[in-house]
């Protein structure tokens, strides 16, 4: 099965390599060059993440590696863009799957830490660096499929959200959702946007109020993932899932992707410098910084428990 969906992507690749590059320009592309040679596997490792492509299927995998659970931190976000940078630029690569190298965890969301008692400044780079990942994932003309391995609140849904496929382990100790009110704060219009795109305006209203977090069969019940799989077919399946999506030509595949996002993308375009100043505001409130910082005691104290 894995050589005859191996034969089928080569032959695919190959008829579309073409399209792929006259593609590429309408893609959201990075700066960097990252020239992986054309046949093997390649392995590349920052210290928060890890890619491996293998050129012979065109599948990325990227692994985010920041213990203790892959928050979202400046650093974290802006080394997964450099990386995704490297990997739009590859012609070799045509679909990215993200995944987490740390057990039970597959992001919890953005880090808290620089968010709380940090600078407006320091805040002010922050966000501009979520919301540079989101543009690039969400924007991506390579195919993107979210591996969740474990728990994915508010901004690790967010990353899986902006994936065009997700798969989750059928486990009912991982959960997935935007449960920022549950912390005393509040999602912004593009993590609501993306949620609704999903799972609709009706569950969207009731999640993002309630900040539901789901278990995975419940994630998968009203679609905010589209599969379950045991822990040990995660990365085959997805695997196995994006080479089925490069049968569809790239071109064809990417127009359709930027035609249905493009709404979702303008909005968040034109309200971007607007967004900084929001959150920074926001961020700045006595009531605010209590809350996250209560927050912080909640996780800590839990642990100790
Ligand atoms: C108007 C609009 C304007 C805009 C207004 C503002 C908009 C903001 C939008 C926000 C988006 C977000 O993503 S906010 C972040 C939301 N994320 C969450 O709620 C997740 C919280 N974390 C968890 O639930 C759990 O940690 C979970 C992920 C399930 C893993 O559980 P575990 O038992 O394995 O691990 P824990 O023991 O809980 O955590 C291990 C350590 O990691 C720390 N930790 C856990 N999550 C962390 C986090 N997100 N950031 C930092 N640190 C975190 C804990 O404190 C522990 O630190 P030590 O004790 O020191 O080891």
């Amino acid at each position: 099965m894995a050589s005859v969906l191996r034969q089928a992507a080569r032959l695919a690749s190959s008829r579309c390599l073409t399209q792929l590059s006259a593609a590429s320009s309408t893609s959201r592309l990075g700066a960097s060059s990252y020239n992986f040679s054309p046949s093997s596997r390649n392995a590349s490792t920052s210290s928060t993440i890890k890619v491996q492509l293998d050129s012979n299927t065109g599948v990325a995998i990227m692994m985010f590696q920041n213990p203790p659970v892959n928050s979202m931190s400046l650093d974290f976000m802006t080394e997964f863009v450099i990386a995704w940078d490297k990997l739009e630029l590859d012609k070799s690569c045509r679909g990215i799957i993200l995944t987490s190298a740390l057990p039970n965890v597959f992001s919890a969301g953005l880090d808290i830490m620089d968010m709380y008692g940090t600078t407006p400044e320091h805040r002010t780079a922050f966000w501009k660096a979520l919301q540079e990942l989101w543009l690039k994932v969400y924007g991506s003309g390579k195919i993107v499929v979210a591996a969740i391995n474990g728990a994915s609140p508010a901004g690790g849904c967010l990353m899986a959200l902006s994936c065009d496929y997700r798969i989750m382990i059928d486990n009912p100790k991982y959960k997935i959702g935007i449960n920022e009110t549950k912390l005393g704060i509040v999602a912004p219009f593009w993590f609501k946007d993306c949620l609704e795109n999903t799972v609709g305006y009706r569950m969207s209203e009731m999640s993002v109020q309630y900040g539901i977090l789901y278990n995975s069969a419940e994630a998968l019940k009203i679609g905010l993932v589209d599969q379950l799989v045991p822990e040990d077919k995660l990365i085959s399946t997805a695997t196995e899932t994006m080479i089925k999506w490069f049968a569809i030509p790239d071109y064809a595949r990417q127009i359709s992707k930027a035609m249905v996002r493009k709404a979702t993308m303008d909005k968040m375009l034109a309200g971007r410098e607007a967004d900084i100043t929001n959150f920074v505001t926001f961020t700045n409130k006595d009531s605010i910084q209590k809350s996250l910082g209560m927050y912080m005691e909640m996780l800590k104290g839990r642990k100790a428990k």
